[in-house]
């Protein structure tokens, strides 16, 4: 990937905070503030199967259970986002897993003001190029990752070539010929 290229990942609200309108308007604003793109937007009711497949990797550990059941008891926000650096950038502004140690070391992450606890830790980031390819894979089933990083990306690069829709929270790209 060129230098200045935008890096997607897999963002995930979660569901303390989706039900929770004045905090998720917080993150969003965050988001935007931090420069990231949002390329697709989806609220979602997941089913138990779905949440165990996403955390497939965690199955046997002591949180599993009460992961899996927390996460599918109420809608999540899925967002591909885009940035330059754009995975290593979300984990940046969620702050840790760990959401005592966040509260007191990183308090103006977003797990730092929205976490609960370690389960409730407000929200996702995928923790590698694989990992986002692998989840929004999961998620968008039609999104064409290597297309939109051929055809798109170029276009998010840059803020005058998009138009944010607040309600829906997603960028598209302008229709320039049109204006
Ligand atoms: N066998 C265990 C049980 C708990 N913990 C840690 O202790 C924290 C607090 O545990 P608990 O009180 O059960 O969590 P809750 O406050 O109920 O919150 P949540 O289930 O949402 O994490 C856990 O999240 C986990 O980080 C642990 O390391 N090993
Ligand atoms: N010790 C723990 N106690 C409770 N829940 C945990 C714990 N570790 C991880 N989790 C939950 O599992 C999710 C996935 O864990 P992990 O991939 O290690 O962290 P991250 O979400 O920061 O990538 C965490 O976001 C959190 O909700
Ligand atoms: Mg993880």
């Amino acid at each position: 990937m060129l230098a200045k290229g935008l890096q997607l990942t897999l963002a995930i609200i979660k569901p303390h905070v989706v039900c929770q309108p004045v905090a998720l308007q917080d993150i969003r604003r965050m988001i935007l503030a931090a420069d990231f793109k949002v390329v697709r937007s989806e609220r979602k009711r997941l089913s138990l199967p779905d949440a165990e497949r996403f955390y497939s990797e965690h199955e046997g550990k002591f949180f599993y259970n009460r992961l899996t059941t927390f996460m599918t008891s109420g809608p999540i926000d899925l967002y591909i986002l885009a940035r330059r650096d754009g995975i290593k950038e979300w984990r940046k502004l969620m702050g840790p897993t760990k959401v005592f140690r966040t509260q007191f070391f990183e308090p103006e992450t977003i797990r730092g003001k929205f976490g609960l606890s370690d389960t409730r830790n407000a929200t996702h980031g995928s923790d590698s190029d694989e990992s986002a390819k692998k989840e929004i894979g999961l998620f968008f089933p039609r999104f064409d990752f290597e297309g939109w990083h051929r055809d798109e990306e170029i276009h998010y690069r840059d803020e005058a070539n998009l138009i944010l829709d607040e309600e829906e929270f997603v960028h598209t790209i302008a229709d320039n010929n049109n204006a």
